[in-house]
């Protein structure tokens, strides 16, 4: 059964990664793998195409079979540049946008968010406790506005948001799927919870 839906998936790795030790987050190894490559995982069986969002060791990204973009101004200027750099790069009308330090996404993230997005512009996950706007469905045509925004000064997602027709979309049965790993001993204590197996189940 073919699940695609008419989006590109853009995974943001181009922070800096400080608290993971400076290194690039998205290429450090969890349950033996890139974390990219678990966050992947999570959009590919639902997108027509995946692009990582990297600033460092494109080559090595490139090694996932994604395209990969850099941000299109330099200096480290946060996500939300990420987001404007994986828009531009996107080549389907609708983007997911998601970080590359949550390897747990929810399996069934992307048809939830597509199914919940209505008549919205973007559509944000909410575990019950809070919203995870690095964690997003949007129209790519929201680039024109965001490279405006930018221009502006703008760095804050939830500001640049608040500016459109945004829903949040119900994760509260899986709160645990939006864990982000910041720094190793994070990383170690997600690897012992779940052991050699990530949870696979449709949610
Ligand atoms: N493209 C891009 N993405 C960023 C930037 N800063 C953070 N991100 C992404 O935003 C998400 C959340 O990042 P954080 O964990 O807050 O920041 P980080 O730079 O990865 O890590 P720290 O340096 O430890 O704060 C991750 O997916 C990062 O890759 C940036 O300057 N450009």
């Amino acid at each position: 059964m073919n699940q695609r839906l008419p989006l590109s998936g853009v995974i943001l790795a181009g922070g800096q990664g400080r608290r993971m030790g400076g290194c690039d987050k998205g290429l450090s190894t969890f349950l033996g793998r890139p974390l990219v490559a678990h966050v992947r995982e999570r959009l590919a069986p639902y997108v027509e195409e995946v692009v990582i969002n990297a600033n460092r060791h494109l080559e090595e990204y490139r090694t996932l079979g994604c395209r990969v973009v850099s941000d299109r101004e330099a200096g480290y200027q946060g996500p939300l540049m990420g987001i404007w750099s994986g828009l531009l790069a996107a080549r389907q009308a609708w983007v997911v946008v998601v970080p590359c330090d949550t390897p747990a996404l929810p399996m069934a993230l992307v048809p939830r968010l597509w199914q919940g997005i209505g008549e919205h512009d973007i559509a944000v996950a909410h575990d019950g406790e809070r919203a995870h706007p690095v964690v997003a469905l949007m129209r790519r045509e929201l680039a024109d506005d965001l490279a405006t925004a930018l221009a502006a000064g703008e760095r804050k997602i939830d500001r640049w948001y608040a500016r459109h027709a945004q829903c949040y979309v119900d994760f509260s049965d899986c709160p645990e799927a939006f864990a982000n790993l910041n720094n190793p001993e994070q990383c170690q204590v997600l690897e012992q919870r779940l052991g050699n197996g990530m949870p696979t189940e449709s949610r």
